[in-house]
């Protein structure tokens, strides 16, 4: 099957968006690109009172950055404008007027821990373990990292970053405050969540789009800061380290 982004709008106001890569929602460029447009778009909509941001399969929420692209990658502008999709799709989450709730069904690793520490309230499966492994590639997680660290503070953070082997439980998300809540089942969290996207669609809009508001404030300088980080992954994905590892998982 084709990588996807599609929206779906219910009459309650509830936008749901799904992205989809067949290698396990791993992004390429073209994705990053397609689902931070969305994203804006559902946001603009006066319909819109939540987005739900979920992907397709069960095993992995999100593989992160396309290892396929990145292995092409061949110049440090060409690093910056690949890793300028996670800011994006951040930033995307991050401006909108919506509440965005994030439905993590299984894995979420690298650039998927940050898509889903950019939403607002994010529900997981026992199954969402996360974990940052950009070291072992020989990079960072440093676009995703603001939001990371926004949700878990700076120690959780670090651990996650130099124990870049590990995969965090979901309950260690939650503990942490990645996740508010975890479900044994895909199916309890897609009880859970419509309840809440509905509850959430029935409270005055205003109220809702000034909260959303409160919630990131501080985060103004995320506009450039991210861009910034962007191309310190930028450069390091040059790195002989990098085309190794990719080389290696590939084989
Ligand atoms: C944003 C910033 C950095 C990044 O995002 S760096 C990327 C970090 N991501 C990873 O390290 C993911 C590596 N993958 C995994 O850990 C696992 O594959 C998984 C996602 C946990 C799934 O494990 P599972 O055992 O279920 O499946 P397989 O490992 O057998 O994989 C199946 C299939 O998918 C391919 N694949 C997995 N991840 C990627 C990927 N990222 N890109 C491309 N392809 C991927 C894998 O190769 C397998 O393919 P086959 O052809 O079937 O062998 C930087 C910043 O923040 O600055």
């Amino acid at each position: 099957m084709e990588a996807y982004v599609t929206a779906e709008h219910s009459a309650e106001g509830i936008a749901t968006i799904t992205f989809f890569h067949p290698a396990q929602n791993s992004m390429p460029s073209a994705l990053l690109q397609r689902l931070a447009a969305t994203i804006s778009e559902v946001g603009e909509d006066e319909r819109t009172k939540v987005i739900v941001l979920k992907s397709g399969g069960e095993r992995t929420f999100c593989a992160g950055a396309s290892f396929e692209e990145l292995a092409s990658i061949e110049t440090e502008e060409q690093g910056l404008a690949f890793f300028s999709g996670f800011a994006k799709v951040i930033n995307a989450c991050r401006q909108s007027s919506a509440i965005v709730l994030g439905r993590v069904q299984g894995k979420a690793v690298g650039g998927g821990v940050g898509l889903a520490a950019a939403t607002d309230y994010c529900l997981a499966t026992q199954h969402a373990a996360v974990r940052l492994s950009e070291l072992l590639i020989g990079i960072g997680p440093f676009v995703v990292g603001p939001a990371i660290e926004r949700k878990i503070g700076v120690a959780a953070f670090s651990q996650m970053t130099l124990n870049a082997a590990t995969f965090y439980s979901a309950d260690w998300a939650k503990e942490k405050g990645l996740y508010a809540e975890v479900y044994e089942s895909i199916e309890a969290l897609d009880a859970a969540l419509a309840t809440l996207a509905r509850q959430l669609a029935s409270y005055n809009p205003e109220a809702l789009r000034q909260l959303k508001k409160v919630f990131w404030e501080g985060t103004e300088h995320w506009s450039t800061l991210l861009y910034e980080r962007a191309a310190m992954s930028g450069h390091l994905v040059l790195s002989e380290q990098t085309r190794a590892a990719i080389a290696k998982f590939k084989a």
